[in-house]
């Protein structure tokens, strides 16, 4: 199947064009959002860890990493068009202070503003969870950013087995483009609690890393602490990290950073709604 382009073609109007999306099912209401899943868990990641959370996982990402855990909000994006109320009383339904918004990536959809606003007019704690590549100005109590690094491009090499290659390639040349925009990285950390969870394979990522560091701390207003700064090892499914945790736990130790774990996968491996 080619890779659906519809969600999140180049543009301001990212979100809207999720409005033809493949895969896509209900009417649009006009502050609704295309949801992937919503569901209960615990917080498998970050400094927020274990703590029982509601998950929005909106659809559409305006980047394309190799090893996405969410497949169906990027590669191959599916969703049902929810309205606000709906998905608060979705939330609702659930015996939770912690909401996570995640996608795909959830700051594309300005609709995203409004679903915070209310979460945060309930008393709810948020998180999102984002690329680090858009910023908008939204009640976060915690801005969980995860920005790319090289190894995650989809390169001819890595591109996932089932996506077309002319849109693989293609993606590999957007992702390369966009995946790091300095300025809004820095707005993301100077306006919110923040934490820089950074996916790791090996040793190799690690330059990367300090450059980027090295270069938010130059342009950044507020202090970046390595306490602030997580490594988090590559791997959706149980068999992956088993090859992965140990060697990111070594690197974390030898700079100083945190470590975080995948406490989801280590649960449930990859079910979905996990
Ligand atoms: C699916 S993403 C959605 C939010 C946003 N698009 C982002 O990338 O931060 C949620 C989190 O999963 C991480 N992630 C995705 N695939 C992963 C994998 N194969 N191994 C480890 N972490 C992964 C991302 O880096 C991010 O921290
Ligand atoms: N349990 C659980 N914790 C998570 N933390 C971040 C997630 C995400 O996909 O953004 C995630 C997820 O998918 N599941
Ligand atoms: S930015 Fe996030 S959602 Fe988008 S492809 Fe990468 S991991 Fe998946
Ligand atoms: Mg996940």
């Amino acid at each position: 199947m080619p890779v659906s382009d519809s969600v999140d073609r180049d543009g301001e109007d990212e979100g809207a064009d999720a409005r033809d999306g493949a895969g896509t099912r209900g009417e649009r209401p006009d502050d609704g959002l295309p949801i992937n899943e919503l569901f209960y868990s615990l917080q498998g990641e970050g400094t927020l860890a274990g703590v029982p959370s509601v998950f929005v996982r909106t659809s559409g990402c305006n980047l394309r990493c190799w090893f996405c855990d969410s497949y169906h909000t990027s590669w191959e994006p599916t969703h049902a068009w929810l309205g606000l109320e709906e998905i608060l009383a979705e939330i609702e339904s659930h015996d939770a202070d912690h909401v996570v918004l995640t996608g795909g990536e959830p700051l594309i959809h300005e609709e995203s503003v409004a679903l915070l606003e209310a979460l945060d007019d309930r008393g709810y704690h948020t998180t999102v969870e984002t690329n680090g590549t858009i910023h908008r100005d939204a009640p976060i109590d915690l801005a969980s950013i995860s920005p790319k690094l090289e190894s995650s491009t989809p390169t001819p090499e890595r591109a996932p087995a089932d996506a077309d290659e002319a849109d693989a390639e293609r993606w590999a040349e957007r992702h390369e483009r966009d995946r790091i925009d300095l300025e809004t990285l820095a707005g993301l950390v100077e306006d919110y609690e923040f934490q820089l969870k950074f996916v790791v394979t090996d040793g190799d990522d690690m330059p990367e890393i300090l450059d980027l560091l090295a270069e938010l701390r130059d342009v950044a207003d507020v202090p970046i602490r390595d306490d602030d700064v997580l490594l988090m090892p590559e791997g959706a499914t149980r068999e992956r990290l088993a090859e992965t945790r140990t060697r990111v736990a070594d690197l974390a130790m030898e700079h100083g950073f945190r470590y975080t774990p995948r406490l989801h996968v280590d649960l449930w491996n990859d079910a979905p709604e996990t």
